[in-house]
């Protein structure tokens, strides 16, 4: 494929309204496709662009809007959606993994590996990124009773979209490309085997854009490029495949797990006791709604755990800064008495 448009990038009115008048008469978007430790690649409407990081932009990744002005580069637009790691307050370390996602889709096998649990896990890293969850359950070839495990995900929430597939068959996974279309972007969450890769080949399947190639023109003419990060879909999205995705841990996602299981979070509201622990304590909804069967235990046991899992990460990962904060402090001072003996001799 040629060089993509802003609107085959996913340009929308959320980004184009963010931009002043000045910056509308001087300056033009792009979208980075690639991030390297200073360096980022961005598509530009007709034009690759590569930029040295300026420090004060190193808070940036792929998936980004950014605003250029010939050679520099003025800012990145808000995001629509970001997936991210905390891996502390500051913004400084955070690590940013793709920004302006529009769909994730989860995918977990229908075989032994099947797990309500780690979906619930996947959509609340969903949410906290504020991307739209699609479920995908693969390996339907491999399932007998594929309708009944459907069941269960799609009571997890109504509004859920969920699809079962076998992977291989390049029919059933057609289903999956009506949210594929024209600037939307996309990427996958799911754990090793489950056929992620399996999906995306049949989402690409032969086209030549496959390899995530395009072809620009440079000063000996036209060559073509591919970029690691991304891929084009025949349909025309998106496809984002970015390694950290893999790496996301459920730190700071407290809002993400509260909308995954906002059922629960109901219930609660309702106990007699503001800090009910929902264990025996009177007047307890939660519990009242597991002996009416409205409420699995596994739910609310799974909710706790991901609550209990994300506080502790978000505990160490404060431990860790501050004793980062603490041993740069003790560097520090050693450095300033060396200075000052060195001075001194
Ligand atoms: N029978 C059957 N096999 C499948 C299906 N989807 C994937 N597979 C097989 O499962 C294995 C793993 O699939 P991959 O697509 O490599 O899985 P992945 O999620 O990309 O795995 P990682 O790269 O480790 O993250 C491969 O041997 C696939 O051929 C399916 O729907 N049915
Ligand atoms: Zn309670």
């Amino acid at each position: 494929m040629t060089l993509p448009s802003l609107i085959d990038l996913g340009m929308r009115p959320f980004f184009q309204q963010q931009l002043s008048l000045e910056e509308l008469e001087s300056c033009a978007l792009g979208r980075v496709v690639e991030q390297h430790k200073s360096e980022v690649v961005l598509l530009a409407g007709g034009e690759v662009k590569r930029y040295k990081l300026p420090p004060k932009l190193e808070v940036i990744c792929v998936g980004d809007w950014v605003v250029f002005n010939g050679e520099r580069l003025i800012r990145v637009l808000d995001r629509q959606s970001l997936f991210q790691r905390k891996a502390a307050g500051t913004a400084r370390e955070r690590q940013l993994i793709a920004a302006n996602i529009d769909i994730v889709f989860i995918v977990s096998s229908l075989n032994d590996d099947f797990s309500l649990n780690r979906i619930e896990r996947y959509l609340a890293l969903a949410r906290e990124a504020g991307v739209e969850p699609v479920i995908v359950l693969t390996k339907a070839d491999l399932c007998a009773d594929a309708d009944s495990i459907r069941a269960q995900v799609q009571k997890l929430d109504p509004l859920l979209s969920v699809h079962c597939v076998n992977g291989l068959d390049s029919d059933e996974v057609a289903a999956l490309k009506p949210y594929c279309q024209k600037g939307k972007t996309l990427t996958f969450l799911g754990s090793s085997g489950v056929g992620k890769s399996t999906l995306v080949n049949g989402l690409l399947g032969t086209s030549e854009m496959a390899t995530g190639s395009i072809r620009e023109q440079d000063s000996k003419g036209r060559h073509t490029t591919t970029y690691r990060a991304i891929k084009w879909l025949p349909e025309g999205g998106l496809l984002m495949d970015t390694p950290g995705m893999r790496e996301l841990q459920l730190s700071d996602a407290k809002e993400g797990i509260k909308a995954t299981f906002a059922d629960v979070e109901a219930l609660a509201s309702q106990c007699r006791f503001a800090d009910c622990g929902h264990e025996s304590e009177p007047g307890c909804a939660v519990r009242a709604a597991i002996e009416t069967g409205d409420l699995s235990l596994r739910r609310l046991e799974n909710y706790q755990k991901l609550l209990r899992e994300e506080s502790h990460n978000t505990a160490s990962l404060a431990q860790r800064r501050a004793k980062d904060r603490a041993f740069s402090k003790m560097v520090n001072t050693v450095q300033s008495q060396a200075r000052r003996a060195k001075k001194f001799k």
